[in-house]
């Protein structure tokens, strides 16, 4: 089922401070031989342990768009993109933010996945906001799938993947 969609070009864009959302990212590629396209701040939160809630949490709330290195890809070339974040202060991080005000991305097949650790909170809302004129044909989200059970995060991606796929 999968295979029979290889025709559409497929590109997984995501962020990931911590490698949850690259992992779950990567898995995604794998899964649907999409190409990747990581959003890589120039300058990278430096911030460990309780400090980094603060410091992230901060730039969301400042509504901050942190510089990022060029895309690796240009998501014009692809039919269905994937957007994938962690979650910071109930929402996407802010190089999202950023990427979202350079792309304008219009009628794509969209699928949004988000790693967490349990409150999600507006994240899908808020990026739904900000891909009007898409065509949103799922989202997932994850909680931290480094820390435990990576294999049935796997397997409940695949089976995301699957359930969207096969009403394309
Ligand atoms: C600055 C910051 C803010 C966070 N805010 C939330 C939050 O609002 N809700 C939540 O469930 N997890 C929150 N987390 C946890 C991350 O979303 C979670 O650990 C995620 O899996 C990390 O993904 P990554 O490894 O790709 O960076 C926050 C983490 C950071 C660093």
């Amino acid at each position: 089922m999968i295979e029979k969609k290889l025709e559409l070009r497929k590109l997984v864009i995501y962020y990931s401070f911590e490698g949850n959302t690259k992992f779950i990212a990567e898995n995604i590629a794998k899964i649907t031989d999409a190409d990747l396209a990581e959003l890589k701040p120039k300058k990278e939160l430096t911030s460990k342990g309780f400090m980094k809630y603060i410091w992230g949490g901060s730039q969301v709330m400042m509504k901050k768009r942190p510089e990022l290195y060029p895309l690796e890809k240009n998501p014009e070339d692809y039919d269905i993109i994937f957007i994938g974040t962690p979650v910071w202060a109930w929402t996407f991080a802010p190089p999202l933010s950023t990427f979202f005000h350079s792309n304008s991305l219009q009628n794509k097949k969209i699928a949004l996945f988000s790693c967490n650790r349990g409150q999600n909170g507006k994240t899908f809302e808020n990026m739904k906001k900000e891909l009007e004129g898409n065509d949103i044909l799922g989202e997932i989200e994850l909680f931290d799938p480094l820390l435990k059970d990576k294999n049935k995060n796997l397997q409940k991606i695949e089976e995301w993947i699957k359930g969207m796929f096969i009403n394309l």
